[in-house]
């Protein structure tokens, strides 16, 4: 949504391609639809219906993302100011991935996302944002050169995983915690292979590090090597550097495993197995 009319109202929603203005603005979300359980009786007729707009969102996704270079999704809160320490950071970041040759995914939104978009695009890297439609939304911010809005945030969060080399994790709230913590659990379970987390901002990580390594590695919730995922730093020449050495040893590995399984079959036709 866009433009309050200063009644709080926006002006402005939209909904994948639809505008919806004046009295047409809905006030819930497509996600809040498809969650709410409360209209049980929709199930059976709408829910077929969504699942083809959930599709529509793959594909639109898949289509636009495919023939993105190399690139690094960075998350962080949605509210920070720009100035703010964590702000700059992220645009000094966004700059230096941008001239290290990657593009640069962010939730398209304000604060920490603005800031790494800003960063990356005036480097002259590819500045991405996938923004979502929320009850508040504020659009897409300016420094994007390609943008997606998606309904669903199931949807959403593929593409980010999906499309980057790496996850860059700034100071946030409960939507950066969902996506680092989703970056944990995919590296985890091997759902990705060796997927580089970096943690910008030691002084906000601390707590919650010191938390994880006490309580969750110590209950024996995770095992300590999980905690070995994550990369810590303030310094974003070791953010990059961490990322593209993760990035080249990722790469060294797949061409090992190709040229051992060419290896195989040339032996096993050699052999006439
Ligand atoms: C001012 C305000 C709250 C605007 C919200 N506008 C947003 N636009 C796009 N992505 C968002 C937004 N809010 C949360 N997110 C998602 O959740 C993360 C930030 O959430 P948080 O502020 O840490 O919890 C971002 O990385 C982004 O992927």
């Amino acid at each position: 949504m866009r433009n309050s009319n200063g009644s709080g109202q926006p002006n402005e929603q939209r909904e994948g391609p639809v505008t919806l203005r004046h009295k047409a603005i809905r006030h819930t979300t497509a996600d809040q639809r498809l969650l709410d359980s409360r209209l049980r009786a929709d199930w059976k007729t709408k829910d077929a219906w969504r699942a083809l707009r959930i599709l529509s969102e793959f594909v639109e996704g898949f289509d636009t993302m495919a023939d993105l270079p190399p690139a690094v999704s960075v998350f962080g809160s949605a509210r920070s100011k720009p100035g703010s320490p964590e702000c700059v950071m992220a645009e000094e970041l966004g700059a230096a991935l941008a001239r290290s040759g990657y593009a640069v995914i962010t939730g398209g939104g304000p604060g920490v996302m603005e800031a790494a978009n800003k960063g990356a695009s005036e480097a002259g890297g590819l500045s991405i944002g996938l923004g979502i439609e929320l009850p508040f939304e504020q659009g897409l911010n300016e420094f994007i050169d390609i943008g997606i809005d998606f309904r669903y945030f199931f949807a959403r969060k593929t593409m980010f995983v999906k499309y980057a080399q790496a996850f860059a994790v700034l100071p946030g709230g409960f939507g950066t915690m969902d996506e680092l913590f989703e970056a944990l659990t995919l590296v985890q379970t091997r759902k990705v292979t060796r997927f580089p987390v970096v943690l910008m901002g030691r002084d906000y990580w601390r707590g919650l590090l010191d938390w994880m390594e006490k309580t969750m590695a110590g209950g024996g919730k995770i095992s300590p090597l999980d905690l070995d995922l994550i990369c810590l730093t303030d310094d974003v020449s070791e953010a990059v550097r961490h990322i593209i050495e993760a990035d080249a040893a990722i790469v060294a590995e797949q061409e090992a495993a190709e040229r051992a399984a060419a290896e195989r079959l040339a032996k096993d036709a050699g052999t006439g197995d």
